[in-house]
């Protein structure tokens, strides 16, 4: 049955497929997993699944299980199930631990990610910057939104900072998150089809932000948090947000609760990391040594100090996380040695990072 209904409501919530499924079968896009299953949303209205048999199967690599952003194809009955996944556009994942690094999908099908950071005292490019390694890779766009520039004296300086630091071509745009007039400039990222996360710290203000793009409608969607025992008007819970201009905001706890813990790659840095490669000496501190290109880079200006701190950062972070892990794993094991040591990555691994 070829329902251009259905096809409508599905692109709303950004399907891009072109084939509805036979079979009584149904097409809906997982908004939140839980221990107990997964909640779907199928343009009209959210409702739970469970996966089937053998998205359980042990070794399954859990990049494959159904994850939230993905359209699943269902099959009904009590309660329905999640047959197949299908193909994702884009990949938002970290590294995990488990019994070995892998990869933990965070969302998928995701094609803007907005990185919100306020320009008052909560401006931090360091912070921003590590939004944006964490999207690297993933396939989604990452747009810079700068909150509360009614904050500060200093917007037009900052914007400048960031441009400087931050790869070349990067959208960013400093918003007033309650002037709708202001806001309307994401229309551009959140066109019909298309989907969007908006990430950032406590405060930021992703939910003024959020009811801004709402506008008139933010009232009157489902999926409200019927009570609230602090008896105070807080985030609403609603996983999957159809906004006016036809786009819709994922808004799910694992983005929300995004903690930048060092596990993010470093791709965004891969420029320096080229760059020492040309150090005279292959174990290079790049302090005083000769022939020490980073050095040299700094020197000339090619790098700026401010970059190669933060480079340094979250490298260090990101080795002592695995440090942690590797204690963690061997625990678990019960004190045997890793298969692999810290520091001598296998293939499986070098994936991972
Ligand atoms: N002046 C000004 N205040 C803003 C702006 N955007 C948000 N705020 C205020 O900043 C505070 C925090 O905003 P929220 O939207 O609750 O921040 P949030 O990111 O959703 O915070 P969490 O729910 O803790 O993750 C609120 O008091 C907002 O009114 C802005 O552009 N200008
Ligand atoms: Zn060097």
């Amino acid at each position: 049955m070829i329902d251009t209904q259905t096809i409508e409501r599905l692109r709303h919530i950004g399907w891009r497929g072109q084939v509805l499924p036979g079979d009584g079968r149904r097409i809906a896009r997982v908004v939140a997993q839980h221990r107990a299953g997964y909640e779907l949303h199928d343009g009209e209205q959210v409702f739970g699944a469970q996966p089937a048999g053998h998205f359980l199967k042990r070794g399954l690599d859990p990049a494959e299980r159904p994850a939230v952003g993905d359209f699943v194809e269902v099959e009904p009955g009590k309660p329905p199930h999640i047959l197949t996944v299908q193909s994702r556009r884009t990949v938002l994942s970290r590294a995990a631990a488990g019994e070995r690094y892998e990869r933990q999908v965070i969302a998928t099908n995701i094609d803007y990610v907005l990185v919100l950071t306020g320009l008052d005292g909560d401006f931090n490019p360091a912070r921003i910057e590590r939004y944006l390694s964490l999207v690297e890779g993933s396939g989604a766009q990452p747009v810079v939104v700068l909150s509360k520039p009614d904050r500060t004296d200093d917007v037009e300086h900052r914007i400048a900072e960031l441009k400087a630091r931050l790869p070349e071509g990067t959208p960013i745009h400093a918003i007033n998150g309650k002037d709708p007039v202001g806001a309307a400039i994401l229309a551009a990222y959140l066109k019909p089809g298309d989907s969007a996360v908006l990430v950032g710290s406590s405060g930021a203000g992703k939910s003024t932000l959020t009811n801004t793009l709402l506008g008139s409608q933010h009232m009157a969607t489902g999926d409200v948090r019927s009570h609230d025992s602090r008896g105070r008007h807080t985030t609403t819970y609603r996983a999957l947000l159809q906004l006016p201009s036809g786009g819709c905001l994922i808004d799910t706890p694992g983005m929300r609760e995004l903690k930048l813990t060092g596990e993010e790659n470093l791709d965004l840095f891969a420029d320096i990391e080229a760059l020492a490669e040309n150090c005279r000496f292959a174990d290079c501190g790049h302090g005083s040594e000769p022939g020490c290109a980073v050095q040299e880079a700094l020197h000339d200006g090619e790098l700026t100090p401010d970059r190669w701190r933060n480079y340094l950062k979250l490298r260090d972070e990101r080795e002592e996380q695995a440090t942690m892990l590797e204690s963690r794993l061997r625990r678990q094991r019960g004190g045997r040695p890793a298969t692999k040591p810290h520091g001598q990555r296998g293939s499986r691994e070098k994936e991972g990072w």
